[in-house]
């Protein structure tokens, strides 16, 4: 991987973890013991990080890819096709309430902190049958909507999103290591056997001025967040441990990982979902795709047991209350597109 870019952020190459995602003992491995180290440092510095992956592993899935990359080679130039097309055109896959907050937003839609995001997205969630989550889950049911052109798209899209899911996982074992516990904390038990996800497709138009906040400031809501970058503009920002905003460079062929939400809860507050906003300053267009994987819709959330022992609370202000991941996630949708409610 390139290593002439100047980040403040580590870069990870988890190979390891990927090589050993079958092996129970694979916290012995002395690859993965470092790999595991560097997440733990990672985590608790910033809560951003860069993974890449150099090496092919076999885990069921074809890794034969390097992070990012299989993306770049198509589907983004479709992202970008979908994103020039006529405002008419995109409306036809307009996300609306009833459609379960899927599909196409336009600019200025999405509200972070009250405030409009000069951004357009695509907003996929998993998809689940009628009546699963019962009341709470009614809010995002529906079939995501995919643009009829490119054709490709969608089939492309979901064969990213299952690469995104096998990856998430592994550096979750990474990180369930990173804390002291077994590779598995994050999975099976405790309601995260079916995990959630979010994928948003986001388009920031180029500016001529300075400062046009393209996302608000905002923490995301669940486990792990892997954000696929354009290479060539710098607009991502992370607010670092002494509160100012350090720029998320690309690193070619790498994903920027975060902790979201979830992950803060379960571990006790030992890793923090960290603040971080976008700002594209370039005069071009920046096509950006985040995948979020999530727990369980209806997982109920609170520190594990085996962190608070670890890592018992300091003081009060570390006591988090259990939630329900659904809950916090309708809640966000709900402030996040008030504007919607009305016109549609
Ligand atoms: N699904 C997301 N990560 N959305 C990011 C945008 C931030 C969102 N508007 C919020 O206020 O939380
Ligand atoms: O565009 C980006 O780089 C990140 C977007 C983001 O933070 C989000 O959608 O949650
Ligand atoms: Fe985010």
């Amino acid at each position: 991987m390139a290593t002439n870019f100047k980040s403040l952020l580590p870069v990870i190459d988890i190979s390891p973890l990927v090589v050993k995602c079958d092996d129970s003992n694979m916290a012995e491995d002395a690859d993965v013991a470092k790999v595991v180290r560097k997440l733990d440092k990672a985590c608790r510095d910033a809560g951003f990080f860069y993974v890449g992956l150099i090496l092919v592993g076999e885990c069921g899935t074809d890794w034969s890819w390097n992070i990012g990359g299989s993306y770049k080679e198509g589907e983004s130039d479709m992202s970008n096709q979908f994103f020039e097309l006529p405002y008419e055109e995109k409306l036809k896959i307009k996300i609306r309430p009833a459609a379960g907050y899927r599909g196409y937003q336009r600019m200025g839609l999405n509200l972070t902190s009250g405030k409009q995001d000069m951004h357009e997205a695509i907003d996929c969630y998993k998809e689940f049958n009628e009546g699963k989550y019962g009341n709470l889950g009614k809010v995002l049911e529906g079939p995501n909507q995919w643009p009829e052109n490119p054709q490709e798209y969608k089939e492309l899209m979901e064969e990213y999103i299952k690469l995104c899911i096998d990856l998430s996982r592994n550096i979750l074992r990474g990180i369930s290591l990173a804390l002291g516990g077994s590779p598995y904390e994050f999975e099976g038990k405790m309601m995260r056997d079916d995990p959630f996800w979010i994928m948003r497709i986001l388009g920031y138009p180029g500016v001529n001025q300075e400062n046009v906040i393209g996302c608000g400031a905002h923490t995301d809501y669940g486990l792990l967040s892997l954000i696929n970058q354009d290479d060539d503009k710098t607009a991502l920002q992370v607010r670092d441990l002494a509160g100012d905003w350090t720029p998320v460079i690309p690193i070619p062929g790498s994903f920027v990982c975060n902790i979201g939400d979830m992950l803060k809860f379960l571990s006790n507050g030992v890793y923090e979902s960290t603040l971080h906003r976008v700002i594209n300053n370039s005069p071009r267009y920046r096509v950006c795709v985040g995948f979020f994987y999530e727990t369980n819709f209806n997982a109920v959330v609170e520190p594990l047991d085996i962190f608070k022992e670890k890592y018992p609370v300091k003081g009060t202000s570390q006591v988090f209350k259990r939630i329900v991941y659904g809950e916090h996630l309708v809640h966000k949708l709900q402030t996040t597109f008030t504007n919607l409610v009305e016109h549609s």
